[in-house]
């Protein structure tokens, strides 16, 4: 009895342990799906007047995600963004942060700091008054204050700075007061309105990651606007591609870079050659399956016509191309011009009545192929892309994985 009592206790034991186990890993999942689905926009629309500025927004964020708006000017990104911080109300849809509904809640209430194009400062208040301003709007105890600023003020380095006027700062130092400003009331979701626009190319790029690296060190969910495509694939876990107030394609950058969901989106990344199914025919050896092929300026390789040159001018040293395993048969063109892009060289090749981006590493200038030169031209086969004629803004959004 005593025994059965013993091992029955020990099981209820048991039982229990399991449960609790039970009931802790179903309370772990449930919150990685809810970490998941951070930020949730479904069916957003907005419209001004007759104008529809975007529709059909869904979109799942997951915590801690950065997540870069890129898009051409006018489609529609800095407007979901103020949307989603409450500066512009919508015509339908939801937003959901963390399970609650948003959509409706006023600015302030909805945890959301914004970083502007244009910093915003308070111009007659130094630096750490700027910063501390929010705090003082929540009434937050004047100890608790200081320490907050002083900590903040120290992620962005700008603790030397801190009894300055704007008008004293550079625009870096300025931008980097702006988020310290949305950083130190400890907002749930950041949104970054272009953020660098206003910069040089070596601070943006030094603030760039100093604001990537702030990110990740908080685990800050962020959404991020800007029309550069350089800086959306640096930066992002995933980029959502927006053309006329909708979502093209979202995926991570590599997808968005390698595999775009149509001609549109592959005209925006990664400056792809699209070319029609009769003209790809010389450069493939073969007709497509869709209407229109896409290669990217890299999957073509160019080489002196060496049959031009090479017995007349035996100075001519022209650098040759090691050809990819897989080419397609040789296509005679002639380099119109060429543009110098830092590590690449960007050939423009008449070839055959294809206008043909053509991207060679820039080892010397020496090796820079003169204009008029006549080539072949070939393309890896293995890169092709047959693209289906998608119209420009197509209903859904398309995930890329
Ligand atoms: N308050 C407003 N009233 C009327 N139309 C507006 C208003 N705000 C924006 N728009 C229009 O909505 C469209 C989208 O503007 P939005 O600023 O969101 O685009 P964007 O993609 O951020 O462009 P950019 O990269 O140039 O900033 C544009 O056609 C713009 O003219």
């Amino acid at each position: 009895m005593l025994a059965t009592d013993t091992s029955s206790s020990a099981l209820a034991i048991q039982r229990d342990d399991t449960q609790r186990e039970g009931g802790l890993l179903t309370s772990a999942l449930r919150e990685r799906a809810a970490d998941q689905h951070y930020l949730k926009l479904s069916g957003l629309a907005k419209s001004f007047g007759s104008t529809r500025v975007f529709s059909e927004i869904d979109a799942d964020i997951a915590r801690g995600e950065f997540i870069t708006l890129l898009g051409p000017s006018g489609c529609g990104k800095s407007t979901l963004l103020r949307a989603i911080a409450g500066l512009n109300n919508v015509d339908a849809g939801q937003i959901i942060v963390n399970g609650h509904d948003i959509t409706h809640l006023p600015p302030q209430r909805r945890g959301i700091g914004m970083v502007f194009q244009h910093y915003a400062l308070f111009p007659n208040m130094r630096v750490v008054d700027n910063v501390a301003f929010g705090l003082r709007m929540k009434k937050v105890q004047p100890e608790e204050r200081e320490r907050r600023v002083n900590e903040i003020l120290r992620l962005v380095e700008l603790t030397d700075h801190a009894q300055r006027f704007p008008h004293q700062l550079s625009g870096g130092q300025r931008q980097r007061v702006a988020l310290a400003r949305a950083l130190v009331v400890e907002p749930q979701i950041l949104l970054l309105d272009e953020p660098l626009s206003a910069l040089d190319a070596r601070i943006r790029r030094h603030l760039r990651d100093q604001i990537r690296d702030i990110q990740k060190s908080l685990g800050l969910t962020t959404l991020f606007v800007t029309h550069d495509q350089e800086e959306a694939l640096l930066l992002s876990d995933r980029i959502f591609l927006m053309h006329q107030g909708r979502i093209l394609q979202q995926g991570n950058a590599e997808a968005l870079y390698t595999r775009p969901v149509d001609a549109t989106a592959a005209g925006f990344m990664g400056h792809y050659n699209l070319i029609g199914r009769e003209l790809a025919q010389p450069l493939l050896g073969y007709l497509s399956d869709g209407p229109r092929v896409a290669l990217r300026p890299e999957a073509l390789y160019l080489q002196p016509d060496s049959s031009l040159y090479g017995l007349q001018d035996s100075q001519v040293n022209f650098p040759t191309q090691a050809l990819p395993s897989n080419s397609g048969p040789a296509c005679p063109g002639v380099i119109r011009r060429h543009q110098l892009l830092g590590n690449i060289v960007r050939y423009e090749v008449d070839c055959q009545g294809l206008r043909l981006n053509i991207d060679v590493l820039n080892r010397s200038s020496r090796q820079l192929l003169p204009t008029h030169l006549r080539v072949q031209v070939y393309a890896d086969l293995d890169e092709v892309q047959a693209l289906a004629d998608i119209p420009a803004a197509s209903p859904t959004a398309k995930q890329a994985s």
